[in-house]
């Protein structure tokens, strides 16, 4: 069953400081996400990958078109159209969101960022500070570091960080973008199988990975944009070896 579908997609930006040029990052993208599946963005720097995936958590609100998002109980929702307390809500348990980045928190321990997120997924406090152990410990983060702040750790460490909260009490669907940029190879490889342990467990994954081998190992279809459009869909070994589509995806 879809937990995503997407119609008509539109993201257009208004550059207010360059003559009020508009730029049209997505230009009308169909695309659905069934629970279990692992769905792949590909296309070259600037194809609106990552604009895409804004729009779906709502950090860009779009310009056109519908995002239904079925979620675990009650009737779909167009987060299109959702106010914004609502997303906030659907934010915990329904829709969970990785980038690359950290965001800094200056003045919170590691263990705690992580445990507030497993609060906002609607765990209680002591059984989101279990989870965060428990999330912490599955993306190697030593003990030594929890009590830290999140500020003073390695980037690698930031982004498994991130991973841990994203991943606390999995989300229905999981958007994530270039996660494992930071990563050494053994985290690399520690993240690459959690992630398809999300998938396997029946989460709907969305994700844009600068990486053909994690796209090629964990994405169960590969939907290639260019220019704000679908250019292809289809099994990661057909759509990846098509030269035609001219990937610009990083080894
Ligand atoms: N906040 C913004 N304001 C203005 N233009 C934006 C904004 N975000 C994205 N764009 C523009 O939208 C287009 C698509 O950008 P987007 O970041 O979605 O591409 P991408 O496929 O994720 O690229 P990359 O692989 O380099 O991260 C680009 O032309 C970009 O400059």
């Amino acid at each position: 069953m879809n937990v995503l579908e997407i119609r008509g997609l539109v993201k257009s930006f208004t550059l207010h400081t360059i003559d009020g040029r508009t730029v049209d990052a997505v230009r009308g993208v169909d695309l659905d996400v069934a629970g279990g599946e692992h769905v792949a963005l590909a296309g070259s720097s600037g194809a609106g990958k990552s604009s895409l995936l804004r729009c779906v958590y709502r950090t860009y609100v779009p310009t056109a078109g519908r995002i239904t998002l079925r979620p675990s109980s009650g009737s779909s929702v167009d987060l299109a159209q959702l106010p914004d307390t609502q997303v906030a809500e659907l934010r915990g348990r329904e829709l969970g969101y990785v980038s690359q980045f950290l965001r800094a928190e200056p003045r919170r321990s590691v263990l705690d960022v992580v445990a507030r997120a497993g609060a906002a997924r609607g765990l209680d406090l002591a059984d989101s500070r279990e989870a965060a152990a428990a999330a912490l410990r599955r993306l190697g983060i030593e003990e030594r570091l929890w009590a830290m702040h999140t500020t003073v750790l390695s980037g690698g460490q930031k982004q498994r960080v991130n991973l841990a909260a994203g991943t606390i009490s999995p989300p229905r669907l999981l958007l994530l973008d270039e996660p494992v940029s930071a990563l050494d190879p053994v985290n690399r490889e520690a993240v690459l199988s959690m992630i398809a342990g999300l998938t396997d467990d029946g989460v709907a994954v969305l994700s844009v990975f600068h990486d053909l081998d994690a796209i090629e190992r964990l994405a169960t279809r590969v939907v290639v944009l260019e220019d704000g459009l679908v250019a292809a869909d289809g099994p990661p070994a057909a759509v990846l070896r098509d030269s035609a589509l001219n990937l610009e995806v990083a080894r």
